[in-house]
């Protein structure tokens, strides 16, 4: 669902990803992250005989091209578009309502990007817009299995805006969810579908006494400093309340980083909340949620994007309908 949301808002296409499963792209996507992880994990993997002898290079330049040629082609498609389309009828088109395809060729016309720099900055968003979402959906949807007493405050606040009706969700509704928000950044402190990320030291850096050479590579692990008991009670505990008002003015600014921070933290985060916000309410409209598992059996496993190590497998069951 994650993938045909970024398709549709990124490219204004679509791979139909929920019936599709099979679609070249969700595969070589899939396949892609997996070879990377290695890549990451195994050292020897950088000299690249070694890489093309154990077969992961093969992989890696088949994948990578499955996927650029598909962007490639989205992007000439909509380009042939843009351009069979009169000035005067572009003039009338709503920004608002574009897909960042169609504003990236506006800037193609302008001659301030070309196709290779369009694909580069549309992958990135495929690439960060999908598996981060679907990853923190299926955590927060875990974690309310586990919490009975949280769920049935989000369904609470889903009621109060929605009273029963099925009509689409609203920006209004949107800031409204305010719990669910809460439940949201506990899940993402718990479970940052980024575990890791690595920045280069660019001068030398003192930080508590320690010299950070330059040239240096440091790797930030949202994943353990999320849990760090200094700055959270019962850390390993799923509690909403860590993002009330008077919690979150008493600690450090970076105790809580799932999206990073400073000048290259997440340009999607917006999106990521909206997106989420959107689709768990829409669920709990419908639905409840329980589970026969205990909430620890299922671990977090770091790879590029931080995985369950049994999946979800939850019990849904249709709710009682508003009355
Ligand atoms: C819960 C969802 C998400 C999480 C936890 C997340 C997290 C992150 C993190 C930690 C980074 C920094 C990575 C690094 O420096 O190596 C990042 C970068 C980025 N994210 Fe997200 N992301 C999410 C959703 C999204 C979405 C929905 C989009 C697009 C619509 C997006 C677009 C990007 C882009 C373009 C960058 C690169 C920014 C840059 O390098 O300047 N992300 N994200």
């Amino acid at each position: 669902m994650a993938l045909d949301i970024i398709c549709e808002t990124s490219m204004g296409t679509t791979v139909d990803a929920q019936h599709n499963h099979d679609h070249t792209y969700v595969r070589s996507v899939t396949r892609l992250n997996e070879v990377v992880f290695a890549w990451q994990r195994m050292p020897w993997l950088k000299i690249k005989p070694i890489w093309y002898l154990t077969g992961y290079g093969g992989e890696y330049d088949h994948h990578l091209k499955v996927v650029t040629d598909f962007t490639k082609s989205v992007i000439r498609e909509k380009w042939d578009e843009f351009q069979k389309f009169q000035v005067d009828q572009r003039e009338t088109k709503d920004k608002r309502s574009m897909a960042f395809l169609d504003l990236l060729l506006e800037l193609r016309q302008e001659g301030l990007l070309d196709e290779e720099d369009i694909r580069e900055e549309v992958d990135t968003f495929m690439f960060e817009g999908h598996d981060t979402t679907s990853a923190s959906m299926g955590w927060t949807l875990w974690s309310l299995a586990h919490y009975p007493e949280v769920q049935e405050k989000v369904i609470e606040e889903i009621d109060s805006i929605f009273q029963g009706s099925d009509r689409d969700c609203t920006n209004d509704d949107l800031k409204q969810m305010k719990y669910l928000e809460k439940c949201l950044k506990e899940s993402l402190r718990l479970f940052p579908s980024v575990p890791f990320f690595a920045r280069n030291v660019e001068k030398d850096t003192v930080i508590n006494g320690d010299l950070f050479p330059k040239g240096v590579r440091i790797v930030v692990v949202p994943l353990i400093l999320h849990r760090n008991p200094n700055w959270w009670e019962n850390p390993n505990e799923f509690n909403p309340e860590n993002f009330s008002e008077d919690k979150m003015g008493n600690r450090h600014a970076y105790a809580d980083v799932p999206f990073s921070a400073g000048p290259r933290n997440c340009i999607g985060q917006k999106f990521a909340m909206m997106e989420e916000k959107t689709v768990i309410s829409w669920f709990f409209r419908k639905y409840r949620l329980r589970s026969n598992i205990p909430f620890e059996a299922n671990h977090a496993q770091p790879e590029i994007i931080l995985k369950p190590s049994i999946g979800f497998p939850l019990i849904v069951e249709h709710r009682q309908p508003y009355a």
